[in-house]
Protein backbone atom coordinates (compact mmCIF):
# COMPACT_ATOMS: atom_id res chain seq x y z
CA UNK A 1 0.00 0.00 0.00
CA UNK A 2 2.88 2.33 0.76
CA UNK A 3 4.78 2.11 -2.45
CA UNK A 4 1.30 2.29 -4.18
CA UNK A 5 0.83 5.77 -2.67
CA UNK A 6 4.16 6.56 -3.17
CA UNK A 7 3.64 5.75 -6.37
CA UNK A 8 -0.05 6.79 -7.81
CA UNK A 9 0.34 6.15 -11.16
CA UNK A 10 0.91 2.56 -10.68
CA UNK A 11 -2.04 2.52 -8.16
CA UNK A 12 -4.44 3.93 -11.34
CA UNK A 13 -2.28 1.62 -13.42
CA UNK A 14 -3.67 -1.35 -10.79
CA UNK A 15 -7.52 -0.13 -10.45
CA UNK A 16 -7.73 -0.15 -14.19
CA UNK A 17 -7.00 -3.55 -14.50
CA UNK A 18 -9.27 -4.21 -11.57
CA UNK A 19 -12.08 -2.26 -12.66
CA UNK A 20 -11.86 -3.95 -16.18
CA UNK A 21 -11.28 -7.14 -14.91
CA UNK A 22 -13.68 -7.50 -12.16
CA UNK A 23 -15.47 -4.03 -12.02
CA UNK A 24 -14.99 -1.19 -9.90
CA UNK A 25 -16.21 -1.57 -6.23
CA UNK A 26 -16.49 -5.25 -6.13
CA UNK A 27 -13.61 -7.84 -3.96
CA UNK A 28 -11.10 -9.69 -5.62
CA UNK A 29 -12.22 -13.20 -5.47
CA UNK A 30 -9.11 -16.01 -5.44
CA UNK A 31 -10.26 -17.18 -9.04
CA UNK A 32 -10.09 -13.56 -10.48
CA UNK A 33 -6.05 -13.11 -9.78
CA UNK A 34 -4.70 -15.02 -12.46
CA UNK A 35 -6.52 -12.40 -14.89
CA UNK A 36 -5.10 -9.69 -13.49
CA UNK A 37 -1.40 -10.03 -14.41
CA UNK A 38 -0.70 -6.03 -12.74
CA UNK A 39 -1.72 -6.79 -9.51
CA UNK A 40 0.19 -9.67 -9.83
CA UNK A 41 3.43 -7.42 -10.39
CA UNK A 42 3.20 -5.17 -8.05
CA UNK A 43 3.44 -7.75 -5.33
CA UNK A 44 6.39 -9.33 -6.86
CA UNK A 45 7.79 -5.86 -6.60
CA UNK A 46 6.48 -5.21 -3.19
CA UNK A 47 8.37 -8.15 -1.97
CA UNK A 48 11.56 -7.67 -4.22
CA UNK A 49 11.71 -4.54 -2.44
CA UNK A 50 10.56 -5.27 0.98
CA UNK A 51 11.17 -8.61 2.06
CA UNK A 52 9.39 -9.14 5.39
CA UNK A 53 11.83 -11.26 5.83
CA UNK A 54 14.49 -10.14 4.72
CA UNK A 55 17.12 -12.88 6.28
CA UNK A 56 16.54 -16.31 5.63
CA UNK A 57 17.11 -19.32 8.20
CA UNK A 58 20.50 -19.48 8.95
CA UNK A 59 21.73 -22.53 6.78
CA UNK A 60 25.02 -24.46 7.91
CA UNK A 61 27.25 -25.96 5.18
CA UNK A 62 27.61 -30.10 5.09
CA UNK A 63 30.77 -30.29 3.44
CA UNK A 64 32.94 -28.25 1.37
CA UNK A 65 31.25 -26.25 -1.44
CA UNK A 66 32.81 -24.15 -4.48
CA UNK A 67 30.21 -21.32 -5.63
CA UNK A 68 30.99 -18.92 -8.04
CA UNK A 69 34.63 -19.01 -7.56
CA UNK A 70 34.41 -18.99 -3.63
CA UNK A 71 35.07 -22.07 -0.70
CA UNK A 72 32.66 -22.34 1.95
CA UNK A 73 33.81 -24.39 4.18
CA UNK A 74 31.98 -27.51 5.76
CA UNK A 75 30.40 -26.17 9.10
CA UNK A 76 30.37 -22.51 7.93
CA UNK A 77 26.91 -20.73 8.62
CA UNK A 78 25.46 -19.04 5.78
CA UNK A 79 22.93 -15.84 5.82
CA UNK A 80 21.29 -15.09 2.98
CA UNK A 81 20.70 -11.21 2.04
CA UNK A 82 16.99 -11.29 0.32
CA UNK A 83 16.77 -7.89 0.90
CA UNK A 84 19.91 -7.09 -0.64
CA UNK A 85 19.55 -9.57 -3.57
CA UNK A 86 16.38 -7.85 -4.36
CA UNK A 87 18.36 -4.39 -4.48
CA UNK A 88 21.48 -5.47 -6.39
CA UNK A 89 22.26 -3.92 -9.26
CA UNK A 90 24.32 -6.04 -10.83
CA UNK A 91 20.51 -7.93 -11.23
CA UNK A 92 17.97 -5.33 -11.58
CA UNK A 93 17.79 -2.78 -13.16
CA UNK A 94 17.56 0.46 -11.01
CA UNK A 95 16.60 -1.68 -8.36
CA UNK A 96 15.59 1.27 -6.00
CA UNK A 97 12.52 2.17 -8.36
CA UNK A 98 9.11 0.78 -7.66
CA UNK A 99 8.23 -0.48 -10.94
CA UNK A 100 6.16 -3.61 -11.38
CA UNK A 101 6.34 -3.50 -15.37
CA UNK A 102 10.20 -5.00 -15.01
CA UNK A 103 8.11 -8.32 -14.63
CA UNK A 104 5.65 -8.07 -17.28
CA UNK A 105 7.86 -10.20 -19.82
CA UNK A 106 9.82 -12.19 -17.36
CA UNK A 107 9.44 -15.67 -16.18
CA UNK A 108 11.02 -14.92 -13.26
CA UNK A 109 8.67 -16.34 -9.96
CA UNK A 110 8.60 -16.23 -6.13
CA UNK A 111 8.36 -19.48 -5.33
CA UNK A 112 12.02 -20.47 -4.54
CA UNK A 113 13.15 -21.06 -8.36
CA UNK A 114 14.48 -17.83 -8.92
CA UNK A 115 17.01 -17.12 -6.56
CA UNK A 116 17.34 -13.04 -7.48
CA UNK A 117 13.49 -13.06 -5.89
CA UNK A 118 13.01 -15.52 -3.46
CA UNK A 119 10.95 -13.59 -0.41
CA UNK A 120 9.80 -16.91 1.00
CA UNK A 121 13.44 -18.68 0.94
CA UNK A 122 14.01 -21.66 -0.91
CA UNK A 123 14.89 -25.23 -0.59
CA UNK A 124 13.94 -27.40 2.25
CA UNK A 125 13.27 -24.92 4.43
CA UNK A 126 11.07 -22.33 2.17
CA UNK A 127 8.17 -20.69 3.84
CA UNK A 128 5.18 -23.46 4.37
CA UNK A 129 3.20 -20.52 4.33
CA UNK A 130 3.89 -19.72 0.54
CA UNK A 131 1.00 -21.46 -0.94
CA UNK A 132 -1.56 -18.75 1.88
CA UNK A 133 0.40 -15.96 1.47
CA UNK A 134 0.65 -15.39 -2.62
CA UNK A 135 -3.10 -16.48 -2.61
CA UNK A 136 -4.46 -14.13 0.48
CA UNK A 137 -2.27 -11.62 -0.70
CA UNK A 138 -3.26 -10.23 -4.23
CA UNK A 139 -6.72 -10.68 -2.86
CA UNK A 140 -6.56 -8.83 0.25
CA UNK A 141 -4.43 -5.92 -1.58
CA UNK A 142 -6.62 -5.86 -4.95
CA UNK A 143 -10.06 -6.03 -2.35
CA UNK A 144 -8.39 -2.65 -1.00
CA UNK A 145 -7.88 -0.54 -3.83
CA UNK A 146 -10.64 -1.61 -5.60
CA UNK A 147 -13.51 -0.71 -3.25
CA UNK A 148 -11.72 2.17 -1.76
CA UNK A 149 -9.99 5.53 -3.20
CA UNK A 150 -7.19 6.17 -1.18
CA UNK A 151 -5.12 9.39 -0.18
CA UNK A 152 -1.63 10.42 2.42
CA UNK A 153 -2.67 11.85 5.85
CA UNK A 154 -2.26 14.76 6.35
CA UNK A 155 -1.46 15.82 2.87
CA UNK A 156 1.81 14.76 2.39
CA UNK A 157 2.17 14.44 -1.25
CA UNK A 158 3.33 10.75 -2.60
CA UNK A 159 7.03 11.93 -3.04
CA UNK A 160 6.96 12.80 0.65
CA UNK A 161 5.91 9.97 1.87
CA UNK A 162 8.54 8.70 4.18
CA UNK A 163 9.77 4.92 3.44
CA UNK A 164 12.47 4.21 6.14
CA UNK A 165 12.15 0.91 6.80
CA UNK A 166 13.24 -1.25 10.40
CA UNK A 167 14.57 -4.45 10.77
CA UNK A 168 14.02 -6.59 12.81
CA UNK A 169 13.13 -10.69 12.65
CA UNK A 170 10.85 -8.91 10.23
CA UNK A 171 11.37 -5.94 8.21
CA UNK A 172 8.91 -3.21 8.76
CA UNK A 173 7.76 0.25 7.94
CA UNK A 174 9.61 2.48 10.39
CA UNK A 175 6.68 4.99 10.34
CA UNK A 176 3.48 3.49 10.25
CA UNK A 177 1.63 4.57 7.03
CA UNK A 178 -1.68 6.67 7.13
CA UNK A 179 -3.85 6.39 4.65
CA UNK A 180 -7.56 8.27 4.28
CA UNK A 181 -9.89 5.44 2.18
CA UNK A 182 -13.45 6.48 0.92
CA UNK A 183 -15.63 3.91 -0.55
CA UNK A 184 -14.70 3.74 -4.62
C1 LIG B 1 4.27 -12.41 2.79
C2 LIG B 1 4.17 -13.48 3.57
C3 LIG B 1 5.33 -14.31 4.01
C4 LIG B 1 6.66 -14.18 3.72
C5 LIG B 1 7.36 -13.16 2.82
C6 LIG B 1 7.35 -15.27 4.41
C7 LIG B 1 8.71 -15.50 4.35
C8 LIG B 1 9.36 -16.53 4.97
C9 LIG B 1 10.76 -16.82 4.84
C10 LIG B 1 11.77 -16.03 4.01
C11 LIG B 1 11.04 -17.90 5.59
C12 LIG B 1 12.42 -18.58 5.72
C13 LIG B 1 12.59 -19.54 4.54
C14 LIG B 1 14.01 -20.01 4.29
O1 LIG B 1 14.87 -19.83 5.14
O2 LIG B 1 14.26 -20.56 3.18
C15 LIG B 1 9.81 -18.33 6.21
C16 LIG B 1 9.69 -19.41 7.06
C17 LIG B 1 8.51 -19.79 7.64
N1 LIG B 1 7.25 -19.25 7.39
FE1 LIG B 1 6.83 -17.69 6.22
N2 LIG B 1 6.43 -16.00 5.10
C18 LIG B 1 5.18 -15.47 4.88
C19 LIG B 1 3.98 -15.94 5.34
C20 LIG B 1 3.83 -17.05 6.14
C21 LIG B 1 2.56 -17.59 6.57
C22 LIG B 1 1.20 -17.03 6.12
C23 LIG B 1 2.86 -18.64 7.38
C24 LIG B 1 1.93 -19.57 8.11
C25 LIG B 1 0.64 -19.63 7.86
C26 LIG B 1 4.29 -18.78 7.45
C27 LIG B 1 4.97 -19.71 8.18
C28 LIG B 1 6.35 -19.93 8.16
C29 LIG B 1 7.05 -20.96 8.94
C30 LIG B 1 6.41 -21.94 9.91
C31 LIG B 1 8.40 -20.87 8.60
C32 LIG B 1 9.57 -21.73 9.14
C33 LIG B 1 9.77 -22.93 8.20
C34 LIG B 1 10.96 -23.81 8.59
O3 LIG B 1 11.88 -23.33 9.26
O4 LIG B 1 11.00 -24.98 8.19
N3 LIG B 1 4.86 -17.80 6.68
N4 LIG B 1 8.80 -17.47 5.82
Amino acid sequence: MAELLKNPHTLEKAQKELAQVIGRGKLVDEVDVAQLPYLQCIVKEALRLHPPVSFLIPRKVEEDVELCGYTIPKGSQVLVNVWAIGRDSGIWENPLDFKPERFWESEIDLRGRDFELIPFGAGRRICPGLPLAIRMIPVALGSLINTFNWKLHGGIAPNDLDMEEKFGITLAKAQPLLAIPTPA
